[in-house]
């Protein structure tokens, strides 16, 4: 099994993670400063590392006691840097997995003949499917309660497209390097990665059908099978890392709770009507 931590050793002068230029620059990125924590350049940084705690502790006369600092909060100045190291290794495995697994990301890779089933997976999970779908749902339902929970869910796609998209753009992490950006119907934000719109969405619907739609319990297993599987297939397709889905289907089981909060009733609706009208 391939090591995370990887090659080109002489590239850039640090440890680096695996993938494209625009992984290892995110890694880079976060160990130059942790390179600046300890010292001014590398070299410090390096010398600083080989002093075994005892030795940093005795000299802590000429270091701590003389800046008023104590071994206590040399002690507290390295847990930053610990949960920089622990960051930085989390990353590196992120991408290392996330390259493993992108077997679909084109026809010639290892399981490019699945990447057209992958992408009717990804079809699945788009949002103009799921917003047609529910607005047809809406428009066909003969029941007050059925065009209420068909209005939720609604709100709730467009809920998702607005909040996925200012996190996008605040956190603007690029795709991986081995996707191809072939996907239909886009936003300008969609070239970015963190989190997977899909996954988030996918959480999000497969908890309200569970909630209001799908009563029988094998339903509402399909329907939980089909979530893993849209996520799986942004990882496979390329399309994202491991973490942009992770933290996608945590944010689609938040924006769940968020419908529920803000629940669109019969009675709120003719009062939000009556008072544009
Ligand atoms: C009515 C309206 C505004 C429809 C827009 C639907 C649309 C274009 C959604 C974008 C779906 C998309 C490609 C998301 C990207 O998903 P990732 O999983 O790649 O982040």
């Amino acid at each position: 099994m391939p090591s995370p931590k990887t090659k080109n050793p002489g590239r850039s002068g640090g440890s680096q993670a695996v993938g494209s230029s625009s992984d290892r620059f995110e890694f880079a990125s976060l160990n130059k400063s942790l390179l600046q924590r300890q010292g001014s350049d590398p070299a410090t940084a390096r010398l600083r590392a080989s002093e075994s705690p005892t030795r940093r502790r005795g000299s802590s006369s000429s270091t701590g006691s003389a800046s008023g600092q104590g071994p206590e909060e040399d002690g507290i100045r390295l847990n930053p840097s610990f949960i920089r190291v622990a960051l930085s290794s989390l990353l590196a495995i992120d991408l290392w997995m996330s390259k493993r697994l992108g077997v679909c990301a084109c026809e010639d890779s290892s399981w490019g003949s699945v990447r057209p089933l992958m992408k009717l997976i990804e079809i699945s999970g788009h949002g103009i499917p799921w917003l047609a779908g529910t607005a047809y749902c809406m428009y066909k339902s003969d029941s007050p309660a059925g065009q209420e929970v068909m209005l939720n869910l609604f709100m709730g796609l467009l809920l998702d497209l607005v909040l996925v998209g200012i996190v996008k753009a605040l956190v603007r992490r690029r795709r991986p390097s081995h996707n191809r950006m072939d996907m239909f119907a886009t936003f300008s934000v969609d070239r970015y990665s963190f989190p997977s719109g899909h996954a988030t969405r996918a959480a999000m619907c497969g908890r309200f059908l569970s909630a209001h739609l799908v009563l029988a319990a094998p339903l509402r297993v399909l329907v939980q099978l089909w979530v893993g599987t849209v996520g799986l297939s942004r990882v496979m397709l390329g399309r994202h890392n491991v973490t942009d889905v992770a933290f996608g289907f945590w944010m689609g089981y938040c924006q769940y709770n968020l419908i529920e909060m803000l629940w669109i009733s019969p009675q709120t609706l003719q009062g939000l009507l009556g008072y544009v009208v």
